[in-house]
């Protein structure tokens, strides 16, 4: 794992969507698409504003979520609809979205066409992922009733996840679907975050630390605020 440290959250921001669009740019020059799987969650809205407005062939770029809540659009909860708000607008407006939700009462029934969208994408270019002070990434939850089906080698690339602390059921990409992509980072923000992630090596046990699955060969992109 690599740890890199910004002076503010502000740098944080330039310093990763840069970063993204490169690699994702690196791709584009020789391939004909290009793949991006982002967080939701409160963390990368101000990464989405800078994302949004760098010139890249957006047009052949699919975008897709690390884990949605299985919530309409309409909900303040959706990922979806944050990524609608703060990173498909401006020049990423031309981009591919894949959405996970398909409505219904659960994931689970819809999960298998859904997750075979996904595994047509990997590997993935570039995934990026959140974490919260709990130690999950995407919706790796502790105690998360998939969660050994999520960290097995061979996971499907999309699994259905019902936690305790989730707040509404989940989808989330598999440990295995997040590893395989090229380029992988994880972005979080303030002390408490970066302890959790320090616990998290710490542990070493992704049933406890479900971020521990992603460490091995992970940028981490941290800023005190
Ligand atoms: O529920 C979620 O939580 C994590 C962390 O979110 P944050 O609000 O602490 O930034 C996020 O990465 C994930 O995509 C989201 O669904």
């Amino acid at each position: 794992m690599k740890f890199v440290e910004y002076t503010d959250s502000d740098m944080l921001w330039l310093g990763l969507a840069d970063e993204i669009a490169g690699a994702l740019n690196g791709v584009l020059v020789t391939g004909e698409r290009a793949s991006l799987a982002v967080p939701g969650g409160t963390t990368p809205g101000p990464l989405f504003d800078v994302l949004s407005a760098i010139s890249l062939d957006w047009e052949r770029v699919d975008v897709l979520l690390t884990d949605e809540r299985w919530v309409p659009e309409t909900s303040p909860r959706s990922n979806a609809r944050l990524l609608r708000e703060r990173l498909f607008v401006d020049k990423a407006a031309a981009a591919n979205f894949v959405p996970f939700y398909t409505g219904g009462e659960a994931p689970d029934p819809d999960l298998a066409y859904v997750a075979s969208q996904v595994e047509a994408l990997a590997p993935l270019t570039v995934v990026l992922l959140g974490m919260g002070e709990d130690m999950h990434t995407a919706s790796l939850f502790p105690g998360a009733e998939n969660l050994e089906k999520a960290l097995r080698p061979n996971a499907p690339g999309l699994v259905s996840m019902d936690a305790p602390d989730a707040g509404e059921p989940r989808v989330s990409l598999s440990a295995e679907m997040i590893n395989g992509a090229m380029n992988r980072h994880l972005v979080i923000v303030g002390p408490a975050k970066r302890a959790a992630l320090e616990r998290a090596q710490a542990l070493g046990d992704p049933t406890e630390a479900p971020v521990a699955a992603v460490l091995d060969g992970l940028t981490v992109h941290w800023a005190e605020s």
